[in-house]
């Protein structure tokens, strides 16, 4: 039997991850500041794009090894959230309006040519986590999630006060964030607090976690380092 003091422990345990989150990492921090140019900007949104294009592939791999259907039944709208059902829908659409706000063709976001060998290999790395390990250490790898957020108020504020050369409707992928993510990572959370009740499955639940904030981290670093200033 596991007392609600252990599952508070394994939930600040979690939490307590932030402190890896891509939040801190030098580009990010100055982004929010203001400090990037046109061509950084672009490099970052589509390097970015070729995350959010993996993530229905990266649920989808998660709903397939899922036997739960209560689970299963709240997962999918991840899937349908991000590719839409029809035309104009989706987080995938409303990220290649951002790019064309920041003067990215959909074409070129969408042959992946800006997508540098960094970027592939650690989003690549987040899919073959969800397709092969057990599926509650994919749910636990999500719940960078907890985290996110703050830094897409941060991210808004930034983008509006900072860069005004961005059209405002090209930011309407963060707002629905807003409220996305904290029900995304709520249902997260909840599920791999029941699953995972020994001390193995709450260590591989913070390894999950670690290893997307890993994944996270190496995204950026990828994209600092080919768009360096100058
Ligand atoms: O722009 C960001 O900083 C950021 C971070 C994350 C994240 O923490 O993994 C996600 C998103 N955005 C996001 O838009 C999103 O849909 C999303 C899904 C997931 C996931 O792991 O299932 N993370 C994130």
């Amino acid at each position: 039997m596991v007392t609600a003091t252990e599952t508070e422990t394994f939930v600040a345990a979690l939490r307590a991850q932030s402190r890896r989150y891509h939040d801190r990492h030098p580009f990010h921090r100055k982004m929010n500041e203001g400090g990037l140019d046109h061509r950084q900007l672009r490099g970052w949104t589509a390097n970015r794009f070729y995350y959010q294009q993996n993530l229905p592939r990266k649920d989808a791999a998660i709903l397939a090894n899922c036997p739960d259907r209560e689970v299963r039944r709240h997962w999918i709208r991840r899937v349908i959230d991000q590719d839409g059902t029809t035309g104009g829908e989706g987080g995938i659409e409303a990220w290649l309006r951002l790019g064309e706000a920041v003067g990215l063709s959909r074409e070129e976001m969408q042959d992946e040519r800006h997508v540098v060998p960094g970027v592939r290999f650690a989003v690549d790395a987040y899919v073959t986590f969800a397709r092969t390990r057990p599926w509650v250490e994919a749910v636990a790898s999500s719940l960078t999630e907890l985290f996110a957020p703050d830094l897409m108020s941060e991210r808004l504020a930034a983008f509006e006060r900072h860069y005004p050369w961005i059209d405002r409707r090209g930011l309407a992928y963060f707002r629905a964030r807003l409220t996305q993510a904290p029900r995304d990572s709520e249902h997260a959370l909840r599920v791999v607090t029941e699953y995972c009740v020994g001390p193995d499955e709450r260590a591989a639940a913070l390894a999950a976690l670690s290893f997307k904030c890993d994944v996270l981290w190496s995204v950026l670093d990828a994209i600092e380092r080919t768009y360096a200033d100058g």
